[in-house]
């Protein structure tokens, strides 16, 4: 089975000839394999693929194909059966993944996954506590800058999650996972549940993350338009 990798120009400000820390990725897949059981039918077979900071890669493919598979191994949640994950050359095998997890990378999901009772600062602060990391600002401080980042209004900040629209959550979602200021952003279906507009509004902030601040900003997607939005798209065949 072909990897089909195509890439789309990447904007200058991501382009390698500018920026010599494009050359070291922030992910590395070195000939990753996965099977669910043992000895059992292959989800990945053999992936290799280096995603660069500055950049937004989309990973798309069919239903099955083992994109949510790849997710979870690209956020450490669980290790390749064969191959590995090298995050800034480190095999995350070997290394200490909750760390990595709670200092590393953010994670966005379609459904949010927010805690609704709670407002949009509690739900960024909890983040935070939840990291485990030290802040040189107030967290309050930093939730306000977030909120702003991902143009909210200020007063956002004390409305509760359930009194928000889906395109106004998945902005908390994308504050909250940028709370401990991680390098990698993972993003499973991010705009799945968005209309268009809303979607090119999420687009256009992942892209300011990544080309703007230096981020790898990693989105699985079943949408053309959004692939289309990406720096390179990464697509898995279903393997037969
Ligand atoms: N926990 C599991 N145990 C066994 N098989 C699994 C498990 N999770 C996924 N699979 C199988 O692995 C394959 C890939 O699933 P995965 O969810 O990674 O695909 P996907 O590309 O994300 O699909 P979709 O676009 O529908 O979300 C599928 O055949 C699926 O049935």
């Amino acid at each position: 089975m072909t990897n089909a990798t195509i890439a789309n120009e990447p904007s200058a400000a991501a382009s390698a000839a500018e920026n010599p820390a494009a050359t070291i990725p922030a992910l590395r897949l070195d000939r990753v394999s996965y099977s669910y059981t043992k000895g059992g039918k292959k989800v990945l077979d053999g992936r290799s693929h280096d995603f660069q900071p500055g950049m937004v890669p989309a990973l798309t493919g069919p239903s099955g194909a083992g994109k949510t598979t790849l997710l979870s191994r690209l956020s450490g949640l669980a290790v390749p059966t064969e191959g590995r994950v090298l995050y800034h050359g480190n095999d995350l095998a070997k290394t200490d993944r909750y760390r990595y997890r709670s200092h590393d990378i953010g994670v966005i999901f379609q459904s949010f996954n927010l805690l609704p009772a709670l407002t949009v600062a509690e739900n960024i602060i909890l983040s935070m506590d939840a990291s485990g990391k030290t802040f040189d600002r107030p967290k309050t401080q930093i939730a306000k800058e977030l909120i702003a980042k991902v143009r909210l209004r200020p007063e956002y900040a004390d409305e509760r999650i359930l009194h928000l629209s889906g395109g106004e959550q998945q902005r908390v979602a994308i504050a909250r996972a940028l709370s401990y200021d991680p390098s990698i952003i993972l993003a499973d279906e991010p705009t799945g549940n968005l209309d268009l507009g809303t979607q090119n509004d999420i687009m256009a902030i992942f892209r300011s993350l990544a080309h703007d601040e230096g981020r790898c900003v990693i989105i699985v997607t079943h949408s053309p338009e959004v692939a289309a939005q990406s720096d390179e798209v990464y697509e898995l065949a279903k393997l037969l």
